[in-house]
């Protein structure tokens, strides 16, 4: 396997490594390449993601990334134009973000229930295209628009891909959009839906506004199973996920080309934490569990389990004391044995 490796800013090398430690003690022989992108490297040299970075990285089966942000660079300069360029370039439409509350984890919900569900996130559209402007701007008639694009083709894949994964898991899809206000979009999504239910009739189908859905996830989050929406309700809805899951520091991701054509890339769900960067208390739990979803991806199904089993195994026992991040590196590299 040939594997890119970005470990980027803040907390990304320090829950890369741990990551990488323990991929290597599953999977030895995995070819890395490292890629020095984010915040040093812009300061260094003013590149983000030059065309070179991207066809030296297309020459990989797959990409891990650590987190991508940094706060002495003006915001969206690295997100947009390093993390999304990336996503956008590769055709990342599948944004998987699966949640599941493992044993002896506390959910911060009343009563620990049972969490298992994934939201499929459109990865290429929505309000992330960066179709907008602003004028007048730093006046009192400043205008800024940020222009949500959905295409059909765009918008039936990723729901065809959530389908396809209900089908596979609980039969139960959930269609989250505010289809009261963002009338073009919604309708379209919605039809979406309709329309490649036919393929799926044992798929059930439910819809929630996306106000409503950021309820449910905290009243209720049993009742799903699959979730598809768009790029910015799935951005948030997935924060909210990995709250109540048990926290953000476990929450895992992968930014899937479907067709194959590019390789994907797995991250943390969560950003670079500068607040507790460099501190060595991140967990590297998020990363660990996107190198699961890595190694399914690419068929390693037994290596995966070995390492769910694992992180599983450090979960039920960690307790309430705190652990630092290389502990629970250690912790996972002695569960594998
Ligand atoms: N995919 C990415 O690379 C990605 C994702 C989200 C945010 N960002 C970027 O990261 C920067 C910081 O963003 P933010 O502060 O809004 O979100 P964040 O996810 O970095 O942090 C939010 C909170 O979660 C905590 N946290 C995050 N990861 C943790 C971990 N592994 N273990 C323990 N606690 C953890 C942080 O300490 C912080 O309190 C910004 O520049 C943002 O754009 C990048
Ligand atoms: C950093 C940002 C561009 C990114 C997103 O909004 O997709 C992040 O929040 C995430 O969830 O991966
Ligand atoms: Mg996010």
């Amino acid at each position: 396997m040939k594997l890119a490796v970005i470990k980027g800013d803040g907390i990304g090398p320090e829950v890369i490594d741990v990551a990488l430690s323990v991929l290597n003690q599953v999977l030895p022989g995995v070819e890395t390449t490292e890629f020095d992108l984010g915040a040093q490297r812009y300061h260094r040299t003013g590149d983000l993601l030059t065309d070179e970075d991207l066809d030296a990285i297309r020459r990989h089966d797959a990409i891990l990334l650590g987190a991508i942000g940094d706060p002495s660079v003006t915001p969206g300069i690295l997100e947009r134009g390093l993390l999304l360029k990336m996503r956008f370039a590769l055709d990342h439409h599948v944004n998987l973000r699966p949640s599941k509350l493992f044993p002896g984890v506390t959910s911060p919900l009343a009563g620990n229930p049972d969490i298992d569900f994934v939201v499929v996130r459109e990865g290429t559209e929505g309000p992330y295209t960066g179709n907008g402007g602003a004028i007048r701007v730093g006046t009192p008639h400043e205008i800024a628009t940020e222009v949500s694009v959905n295409t059909r083709f765009g918008v039936e894949r990723v729901v065809r891909d959530a389908f396809a994964r209900a089908q596979s898991r609980r039969k139960h899809l959930t269609l989250i959009h505010k289809t009261n206000v963002l009338t073009f979009a919604g309708s379209m999504w919605k039809r979406a839906v309709d329309d490649v239910a036919v393929e799926f009739p044992d798929v059930t189908v439910a819809y929630n506004h996306i106000d409503a859905a950021t309820i449910y996830m905290v009243t209720d989050p049993g009742r799903y199973d699959v979730i598809v929406t768009d790029n910015l309700f799935g951005d948030i809805i997935t924060d909210i996920a990995g709250a109540v899951s048990g926290g953000i520091g476990l929450a895992a991701s992968g930014n899937i080309d479907a067709t194959g054509t590019n390789p994907s890339m797995f991250e943390p769900v969560h950003g670079s934490a500068p607040d507790i960067a460099g501190q060595g208390k991140a967990d590297p739990t998020a990363a660990i569990l996107s190198v699961v979803l890595l190694l399914r991806h690419l068929g390693h199904d037994a290596e995966a389990d070995r390492i769910d089993q694992a992180v599983s195994a450090d979960l039920a026992s960690r307790g309430d004391t705190p652990v630092t991040t290389a502990e629970i590196g250690t912790r996972i590299r002695v569960a594998l044995g």
